[in-house]
């Protein structure tokens, strides 16, 4: 049995995550996702649903196994818990891969790290970021 950890924000769930959860699950045969807590999200505008909102809607796609709400302060203290076989990256997640790979050896965890595909738009309406979703409400609703 492989377990894939897949990881994000999820702040308005997109065909883009679909994608992205739907690679990381072929990775293996068991999902779980930790959920960003929204203080952690500080390297773009903090989401606007709330921690427990965001993993309600991720733990409900059939892809998904057991989502997460993940911890304070400790990004590896949800990995030790549940001791995957592979963590997979999203495209464009900040997160350097090799010093993940670091970080897990130091703490004797044994886990691959991967990256997988991102999703272009299939139509000239599909909008595959949560960023360009919430630009796309303000201008249409903002003046309101
Ligand atoms: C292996 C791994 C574990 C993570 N665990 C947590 C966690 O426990 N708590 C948390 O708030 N964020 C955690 N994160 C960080 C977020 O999931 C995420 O990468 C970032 O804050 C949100 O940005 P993104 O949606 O652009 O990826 C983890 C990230 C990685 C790569
Ligand atoms: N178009 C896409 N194709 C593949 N993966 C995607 C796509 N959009 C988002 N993801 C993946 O989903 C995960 C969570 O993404 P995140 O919650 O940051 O959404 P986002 O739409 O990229 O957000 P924002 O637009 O605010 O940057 C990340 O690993 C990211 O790589």
């Amino acid at each position: 049995m492989t377990r894939v950890v897949a990881q994000g924000t999820f702040d308005i769930v997109h065909p883009g995550h679909l994608h992205y959860l739907q690679e990381a699950k072929a990775m293996g045969d068991e999902l779980h996702v930790i959920v960003a807590r929204r203080q952690n999200v500080t390297h773009k505008e903090p989401p606007v649903l709330s921690n427990r909102q965001r993993r309600d809607v991720i733990a409900a796609l059939e892809t998904v196994d057991v989502a997460h709400v993940g911890h304070e302060t400790d990004i590896f203290a949800p990995i030790e818990e549940i001791d995957p076989d592979v963590i997979a990256l999203g495209f464009d997640q900040h997160h350097d891969a090799d010093g993940i790979r670091e970080a897990l050896a130091e703490r004797g965890i044994d886990c691959r790290v991967d990256r997988v595909t991102g999703r272009e738009p299939r139509y000239d309406e599909e909008i595959l970021s949560t960023g360009a979703i919430i630009d796309r409400i303000l201008e249409q609703r903002g003046s309101e």
